[in-house]
């Protein structure tokens, strides 16, 4: 791997995600090549390893579990093999797409089953006979052509988190892409900017661009020819449809004819920021590989989509990259929605390597130009003369402190114990709070000071216990301070970073 996993990630976090240097080759689950994890257990030096499932943390959606240095018997290998080919999709791409065409084929009696969310054949429709039904009348070719409207969004928030854009993002997000002069847009996870692009394509709107779409959800492959849609794991760069959807790839990511490519990516917010950031860097690789010669060591241009507060990890692994002050919004999320239901200010925002003065935010929608920073920035993000920047990330006017000599957050008050700023209330004397350190236990520091850290590296992952089924051994659970649940922390998180 080319991605620096250097420092830390999640630091209070008691599992780390562990960076192969491609020595050992990992098991795989039903998702592909699983990711090595290290459990760091109070008082121990160096932590336990095991293998589980790249792409979901909720061990219900994916009971994978493997000791590092586990004998793995061949009955059991074949037990496991066994079981990920029973869990693959029911059809494959090509049957998919021959059905699809079938199904087009009969203006009368098309139905959609929602229970399965499959576009059913006359010949099926018997089996389905006591499932929710879409009838024709839902299914004309204009809902055929926005599958994120018929089907079912799959909003499992440790997995798929399937969040899609509002229309004023995903247009804002196309007119950027087109207004700059990219042809080919690669839509990692984002099954609605890419049904965006085709429509538009269709309209004969503009000079027509290129999409494929890279997402884990099998059912676009219901509605996307095999050069449309590649099954994909994000979190280990796996394409399920093996070689041939590899291909797919590389031939889309040739820029032939001046058809410059974009990546645009929407991961779910869950974490996992450098095995991502690993997978877009192979991708960005053999973007690279295929350019002439003076731009072979290029990265691709990419916009990354994520909230706010993963910036330092997003920059660490790409360094070359600006947050823009862009706030995206959510059809179907709660808090990151635009309006009166959702948060008035959504989190999520752009990371970028394209020139941050080329990508014009709207004006009508509150932004406008830094001339020093040479960036469009949020109305009420104002330029501090004494840093130079915009300095704010959330938003909020944030003012400038004097004494720690950069701009806090506007609810922050500097602490003359502490010697920062931090929230009025906070547990003063730069206690490191009463979960103390991971490593060590003890009470008077974080795990990021501690003097036993070596070679640590983390990710914001953090499995609940594995299930019975796939390890027959568990990792014992250490004594520890009580931690919060996934949820909990990042509804902490988010009230965090609102305050
Ligand atoms: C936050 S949503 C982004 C959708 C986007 N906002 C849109 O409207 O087009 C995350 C997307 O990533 C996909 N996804 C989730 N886990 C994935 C994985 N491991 N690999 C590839 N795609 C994944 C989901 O199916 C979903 O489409
Ligand atoms: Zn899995
Ligand atoms: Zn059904
Ligand atoms: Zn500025
Ligand atoms: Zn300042
Ligand atoms: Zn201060
Ligand atoms: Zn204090």
């Amino acid at each position: 791997m080319d991605v620096q996993l250097k420092g830390s990630d999640e630091d209070e976090f008691g599992i780390e995600c562990v960076v192969q240097k491609g020595e050992q080759k990992a098991p795989s689950c039903v998702h592909g090549p699983t990711l090595l994890f290290e459990k760091v257990c109070v008082g121990e030096k160096k932590g336990r390893r095991f293998y589980a499932c790249s792409a979901c943390r909720d061990r219900k959606e994916c009971a994978f579990f493997q000791w590092e240095n586990e004998k793995v018997s061949e009955a059991r290998l074949m037990a496991r093999e066994e079981e990920n080919r029973s869990k693959m999709p029911p059809f494959t791409h090509q049957e998919y797409c021959s059905r699809f065409r079938r199904f087009l084929a009969l203006p009368l009696g098309r139905r959609f089953c929602q229970d399965c969310q499959l576009l059913l054949l006359p010949g099926e429709w018997e089996t389905h006979a006591t499932h929710k039904m879409s009838q024709a009348d839902d299914l004309t070719e204009a809902r055929l052509s926005r599958p994120s409207l018929l089907l079912k969004p799959l909003e499992n928030k440790k997995s798929n988190a399937q969040y899609l854009f509002a229309d004023r993002s995903c247009h804002f997000l196309l007119d950027t892409i087109a207004q700059q002069g990219y042809r080919k847009v690669l839509c990692v996870g984002t099954p609605r900017l890419h049904e965006l692009i085709k429509l538009r394509n269709q309209e004969g709107k503009g000079e027509p661009m290129k999409t494929l779409l890279l997402d884990i959800d099998f059912r676009y492959a219901q509605f996307n020819g095999t050069e449309e849609f590649c099954h994909y794991n994000m979190f280990n760069h796996h394409f399920f449809g093996g070689e041939a959807a590899t291909k797919v790839l590389l031939s889309f990511l040739i820029e032939k004819d001046g058809e410059k490519v974009i990546m645009v990516t929407d991961p779910p917010f869950g974490g996992l920021t450098k095995p991502l950031a690993w997978s877009f860097s192979q991708i960005s690789e053999t973007w690279s590989k295929l350019q002439t010669l003076e731009a072979s060591d290029a990265e691709v241009p990419m916009v990354w989509i994520f909230p706010y507060f993963f910036e330092p990890r997003i920059l660490e692994c790409f360094p070359s990259f600006t947050m823009l002050d862009y706030q995206l919004d959510y059809d179907n999320h709660p808090l990151y929605k635009h309006g009166k239901t959702g948060r008035k200010q959504s989190p999520v925002r752009l990371f970028t390597n394209l020139n941050p003065q080329d990508v014009v935010l709207p004006k009508e929608e509150g932004y406008r130009f830094c001339k020093v920073c040479a960036r469009y920035v949020w109305s009420e993000n104002r330029h501090c003369s004494k840093c130079n920047v915009c300095p704010s990330k959330d938003g909020r006017q944030w003012k400038h402190c004097s004494e720690c000599q950069k701009c806090v957050k506007p609810s922050w008050r500097h602490c003359q114990s502490c010697g920062r700023c931090a929230l009025p209330g906070h547990p003063c004397g730069n206690s490191p709070g009463l979960e103390g350190c991971f490593i060590c236990g003890s009470l008077k520091h974080k795990r990021r000071n501690c003097r036993n850290k070596e070679k640590r590296r983390s990710c914001n992952y953090r499995p609940s216990r594995p299930e019975a089924k796939e390890g027959r051994t568990q990792p014992k659970q250490a004594k520890k301070p009580k931690r919060k649940s996934g949820a909990q922390r990042r509804a902490n998180k988010l009230r965090k970073a609102a305050e």
